[in-house]
């Protein structure tokens, strides 16, 4: 059990997690000339590609950084294997990004271009278009993925309620937000729930899918899948984050227990979500396949119990999981009393709907007013001293999960896990001076015509005497 494998019917007592984050950007000219969002991308990722040789670059904290088409940054936390160090990592990539905004920003306004430069840590642009929080999950091969499948997508589809990022939506039912958008403005739960087409498939893009199926353990597939999770709304809190993979770990617990739930396969999750989304009391109805009326606060709260009345089939919990359980138990209990004020500290969409109803109480305005709209962005702005989330932050008005300190040690020490070899790699080729190559399971040093590579292919493991025998190497002047 070295590495919490599930035996039939027991629970992972370990587990890796990593979240992708897609960054939204925008500008405003300062001077004559404006510039668009690739070049800007461009000019943020000059230095990145000077230092790495790439807009694709893995950093000594295990993290990928990285530009893919288009204009929305990315960064991929390490393999944790602890929710703590997970809310840390991830926080590390605001961090990271803020950095390139401000030197490119500079960059710009030298070249003659000024310009303002702005990063949101959300999911839609105002032309409707949408951009992911992915979530990773490592799930043992030996489990039928069916039964992840299964069990896990009615609780996604109502996981909002305890995750969303809220949103102040002109979409209509069904309505394609990147085409029309003219409807009342609603507050929803989610910013994700109106661009999911389709529940489990490999497609990404066309008809982007809760889950998406491609086969990628990024580890050894006779042991491990990685189950890839689509369907989430990018967090700016840290309880949202801690609270939005806890539950979920929680859910694939109860899979591998082979825990059996009552039969809650929605009849139309793909209009379900959307009903879901836009009701902040929860109690919408929405059909089962079975011909069964519930509610979106009814289908998390059966997820709940089944994990409070199996405690003890569900392996041991660290620290950061056992908060998670109890943050969970609070805010359903909040949503069920209709008192979401509890929740203004911890919950994206609670914190957001709370700002967004004082500003528009305080200045008469209604709910489609664009000064509304604009408070709605500025939530995910991740600029230090004007994103209105990071100000709420600064002045200790939301819960935090972990510190400054823990996010400045995550900006240079990989978790405990593949990540150390992958940090303790790139970290020493970088100081001796050599051709490298490191991506989630490689490993390589490129000498002239000479070349040594290694496979990590067990995500857990965070010692390994070859890893330790290429860095020792890289001081000999010949192999
Ligand atoms: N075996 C694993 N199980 C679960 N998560 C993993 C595993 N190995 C790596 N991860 C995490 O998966 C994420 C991979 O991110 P990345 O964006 O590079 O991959 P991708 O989704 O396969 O690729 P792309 O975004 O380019 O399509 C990272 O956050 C990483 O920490
Ligand atoms: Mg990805």
């Amino acid at each position: 059990m070295e590495h919490g494998q599930a035996t039939t019917g027991t629970a992972r007592s370990r587990r890796i997690y990593g979240l992708e984050t897609e960054y939204g950007l925008t500008s405003r000219p300062r001077g004559q000339r404006s510039v668009g969002p690739e070049e800007i991308a461009r000019q943020m990722f000059r230095g990145m590609i000077a230092w790495g040789r790439s807009s694709n670059v893995f950093l000594g904290n295990g993290s990928r950084i990285y530009l893919d088409v288009g204009s929305h940054p990315e960064y991929a936390t390490a393999e944790c294997d602890d929710l703590y160090d997970l809310v840390a990592h991830d926080a590390v990539g605001n961090r990271l990004v803020e950095d390139l905004r401000r030197l490119a920003t500079d960059q710009l306004a030298q070249d003659g271009t000024p310009v303002e430069i702005f990063l949101f840590k959300n999911n839609v642009d105002s032309a409707g278009n949408s951009y992911g929080c992915h979530e990773n999950y490592l799930v043992d091969r030996s489990v039928d993925i069916n039964r992840y499948y299964r069990l896990i997508l009615p609780f996604l589809v109502s996981r909002q309620l305890i995750a969303g990022a809220g949103h102040l939506s002109r979409t209509r039912l069904y309505e394609r937000p990147d085409r029309g958008g003219d409807g009342p403005a609603v507050f929803q739960l989610s910013q994700r729930a109106d661009q999911m087409w389709d529940t489990v498939s490999s497609a990404t893009t066309r008809s982007r899918p809760m889950i998406n199926t491609r086969d990628e353990p990024h580890g050894d597939p006779e042991l491990y899948r990685r189950l890839h999770v689509i369907v989430g709304d990018s967090s700016m809190s840290q309880t949202t984050t801690l609270l939005k993979v806890g539950a979920t770990e929680l859910v694939l617990r109860l899979a591998e227990a082979r825990i059996e739930l009552p039969d809650l396969t929605l009849d139309n999750p793909n209009l379900a979500i959307r009903q879901i989304s836009r009701d902040l009391t929860g109690r919408t109805p929405v059909e089962l396949a079975n011909g069964r009326t519930t509610t979106g606060l009814e289908i998390q709260s059966a997820y709940l119990q089944a994990v409070l009345d199996h405690q003890d089939r569900l392996g041991p919990m660290q620290p950061g999981l056992l908060r998670a359980l109890e943050l969970w138990q609070r805010t359903l209990t909040a949503i069920g009393a209709g008192d979401l004020d509890t929740l203004s500290r911890d919950i994206d969409w609670a914190i957001k709907h709370r700002l967004i109803s004082r500003y528009a109480d305080r200045h008469g305005l209604a709910p489609d007013s664009p000064r509304l709209a604009q408070l709605d962005l500025a939530y995910h702005d991740i600029a230090d001293g004007r994103g209105l989330f990071r100000l709420l932050d600064a002045h200790g008005e939301v819960s935090r999960v972990v510190d400054d300190a823990a996010i400045e040690r995550a900006l240079t020490t990989p978790p405990p896990t593949r990540a150390r070899l992958r940090g303790a790699f790139i970290d020493a080729a970088r100081a001796a001076g050599v051709d490298y190559l490191a991506d989630w399971m490689h490993l390589r040093i490129n000498r002239g015509n000479q070349t040594r590579a290694l496979t990590l292919r067990d995500p857990f493991q965070h010692t390994d005497e070859r890893v330790d025998a290429m860095i020792a190497a890289l001081d000999e002047p010949l192999w």
